[in-house]
């Protein structure tokens, strides 16, 4: 691949938050002919998101958080009903992450996570790849409410719900995120939790 890339020139066009480049290089198209291209690439790192679910009660955990940028498009989809999640700091690992996602988050010490898939969740814009988890969970793994964190003006609802009615959540969509969707099906095509 890299023989058909040359010349690349990175402009910063933010750093804030995250990074925001745009990235001007010289592509060799399938006819032989050098074109010069310029794409924006979004930097915020990887990310984790995690499926909880008790075979025994048939249920799973999600969370439900206001997203800015689905308000700034969409005003009536802001709340948005995901499965635990969070963004890899610098030096973490996927795992560990996900771990301290699950208890700041929704309030359980979660110990056998299970990493099913990487994906990049939107490869023309972003570079962020997710590495997505399941794990059981039970009662006496609930150590908080959870709720996220206040300091970081974070306000999540846990919700507790059948998984067969996630499913019809997908179906109705109330249900739009694309991790959630991905993990919620793969517990369907498994036979992760009986429904
Ligand atoms: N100041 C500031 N803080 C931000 C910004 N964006 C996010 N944050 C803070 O960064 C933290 C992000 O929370 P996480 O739980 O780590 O991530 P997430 O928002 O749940 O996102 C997860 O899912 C996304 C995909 O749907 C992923 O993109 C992301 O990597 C992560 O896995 C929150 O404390 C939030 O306040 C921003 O633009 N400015
Ligand atoms: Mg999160």
């Amino acid at each position: 691949m890299s023989k058909n890339i040359k010349n690349i020139i990175y402009k910063t066009l933010s750093k804030a938050w995250a990074t925001l480049l745009e990235i001007n290089y010289d592509y060799r198209f399938k006819d032989g002919t050098w074109k010069r291209v310029s794409r924006e690439s979004y930097d915020r790192g990887h990310g984790t998101g995690i499926l909880l679910y008790n075979i025994e009660k048939g249920t799973i955990i999600l969370t439900n958080q206001f997203r800015m940028p689905i308000y700034h498009t969409n005003k009536d989809e802001a709340m948005s009903i995901e499965v635990c999640a969070g963004a890899i700091d610098d030096n973490d690992l996927p795992e560990s992450t996900i771990i301290r996602e699950v208890e700041e988050e929704v309030g359980y010490k979660v110990r056998d996570v299970k990493k099913v898939i990487e994906t990049y969740m939107s490869p023309g814009a972003l570079t962020e790849k997710m590495y997505l988890y399941v794990a059981p969970y039970s009662e006496d793994m609930k150590v908080s409410e959870g709720g996220g964190l206040a300091s970081e003006h974070e306000e999540i609802e846990v919700m507790e719900i059948p998984f067969t009615r996630a499913l019809e959540m997908i179906e109705s969509g109330e249900i739009r995120d694309a991790k959630t969707i991905i993990l919620l099906q793969y517990a369907q095509i498994n036979n992760l939790i009986k429904h």
